[in-house]
């Protein structure tokens, strides 16, 4: 089949990338000419586990192009995804601007008929807004589907390519058809594609992403609950896990969600039940523990240094919002370095893929080293943001030899308390007991 994808972010660029990967012609398109140029170079802008062989394999067999023609993407696709940014407007709601404005343009340039599919995060009642701004325009048929994305960045590709399933949001049989024959190679495995009206599908993403933050959520309170009683939140995780009706994952406490989704998708549900009315009361309490809970940390640390962190130097592991990706979007990390710098420490940090992002984005305010061992050199203590496995098993000695104080903030609960407490080292995690 012929596919168009605008929008060459984490979610088109997978998107267009496996669909060419099962036998499709895709076309992706995006305002960004550098990402467009580099991706006609063979370079792949984001850092996403195995996207770069499909991305390679299906260059080389021109199933995948890229271009910053709108309508050149038009003539191409007969179903064309919009991944388009839907980020947090001023209010908590999704800015929708990029979505519509695109489909301003979709209205004036189709010459005959398209599926046009919402991939981005819309809040309910999108995909007949985009009908109706396509509608004024458009002189040939066309239908709006809803199909949101439950991809996870970091294992982009496979959830992608193996989804748990699939959600289409759509009242037209011809469009259903289309997406049904599309999607025919990721559900062999006997995952379902869930056919449903627009409104339901684009609450369906909103619903499970704040649902999900709602579980972390949880977590987190019961975790800070812990300390209050001595309880080991680890131990309620998998007691509480091993029950089938809660399950084992996303269970783990921590520094709080962060990404470019939970904290955006929450909000704007929120706001969406505002706008009609609806006080959703969970959510609310989501939103307030998380913000406080990115600073979970702190505490501990003030307390350790009996609240005199000013001129102090803080090793950081991680900046990214979780293992296996560069994006920094609302990363847990950022939180900690702002309040650490207000306190007047000083901040040096490595991640294994994320640094670039962040001296973008906060230039000289930190320094950044080359390696996990490196960034210890001097500092007065080792602050863990994001769980990246080559942090799971480090070589402790060094550590030791490192630092200023054997003494390590762990906001992912990444070590076993019997183990760090023979390696001599003080160490405060999350709803666990403190080694002072
Ligand atoms: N990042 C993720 O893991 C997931 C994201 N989503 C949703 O998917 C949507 C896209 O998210 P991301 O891929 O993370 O965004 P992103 O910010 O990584 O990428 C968006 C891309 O759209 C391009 N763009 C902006 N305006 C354009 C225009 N007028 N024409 C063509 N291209 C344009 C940008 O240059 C950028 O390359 C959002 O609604 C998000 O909530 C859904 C599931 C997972
Ligand atoms: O809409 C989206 O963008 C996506 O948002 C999330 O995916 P993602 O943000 O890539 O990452 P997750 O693995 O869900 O983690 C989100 C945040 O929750 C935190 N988390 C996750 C799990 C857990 O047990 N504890 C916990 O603190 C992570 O550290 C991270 O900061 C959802 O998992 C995807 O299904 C969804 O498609």
């Amino acid at each position: 089949m012929k596919i168009s994808v605008i929008g060459t972010g984490y979610v088109g660029l997978v998107t267009g990338t496996c669909l060419a990967e099962t036998g499709n012609e895709v076309i992706c398109v995006d305002i960004d000419v550098n990402k467009i140029e580099n991706m006609r170079k063979g370079v792949v802008p984001i850092y996403e586990p195995h996207l770069d062989v499909l991305f390679e394999r299906n260059i080389n067999a021109k199933r995948l192009k890229f271009t910053t023609s709108l309508k050149e993407g038009l003539d191409h696709g007969d179903i064309i995804f919009l991944a388009l940014p839907t980020p947090e407007d001023e209010d908590g709601s999704a800015d929708l601007r990029y979505v519509l404005g695109v489909a301003d343009e979709i209205g004036q340039l189709i010459t005959d008929y398209k599926v046009i599919v919402d991939k981005s995060t819309v809040p309910v009642g999108t995909a007949e807004k985009v009908h109706e701004v396509i509608s004024k325009n458009a002189k040939v048929d066309f239908d709006v589907v809803s199909n949101p994305e439950f991809l996870r960045e970091g294992f982009a590709v496979d959830d992608f390519l193996k989804p748990e399933r699939i959600v289409i949001g759509s009242s037209s049989d011809r469009a259903t058809e289309l997406m049904g024959k599309l999607y025919k190679p990721f559900v062999r495995s006997g995952n379902p594609i869930i056919i449903m009206d627009e409104k339901s599908a684009e609450l369906t993403k909103y619903a499970a992403n704040s649902f999900l933050a709602a579980k972390i959520t949880f977590m987190n309170e019961v975790a800070n609950y812990c300390e209050k009683v001595g309880a080991d939140v680890d131990k309620v995780r998998i007691g509480m896990g091993t029950d089938s009706r809660i399950g084992k994952r996303f269970l783990f406490p921590g520094i709080g969600y962060g990404g470019s989704c939970f904290p955006k998708d929450v909000k704007a549900l929120h706001k969406s039940g505002k706008d009609e009315d609806y006080d959703f009361k969970i959510l609310e309490a989501v939103l307030k523990v998380n913000k406080k809970q990115k600073l979970a940390l702190l505490p501990k640390i003030n307390s350790y240094f009996e609240s005199n962190i000013k001129g102090k130097t803080f090793a950081l592991w991680g900046l990214a919002f979780k293992p296996e990706t560069d994006d920094i979007r609302e990363a847990p990390a950022l939180d900690m370095i702002n309040e650490l710098l207000a306190n007047g420490a000083k901040v040096k940090a490595f991640d294994p893929e994320a640094m670039d992002n962040v001296a973008r984005k906060m230039g000289d305010k930190i320094e950044f080293a080359n390696s996990m061992y490196d960034v210890l050199e001097g500092a007065d203590a080792l602050v863990i943001c994001t769980e990246w496995s080559i942090f799971r098993t480090p070589n402790f000695n060094t550590i030791r030899e490192l630092l200023k104080n054997s003494v390590i903030f762990d906001g992912r609960n990444l070590y076993d308390l019997h183990d760090i407490e023979k390696e001599g080292f003080s160490y405060y995690s999350i709803g666990r007991k403190d080694i002072k």
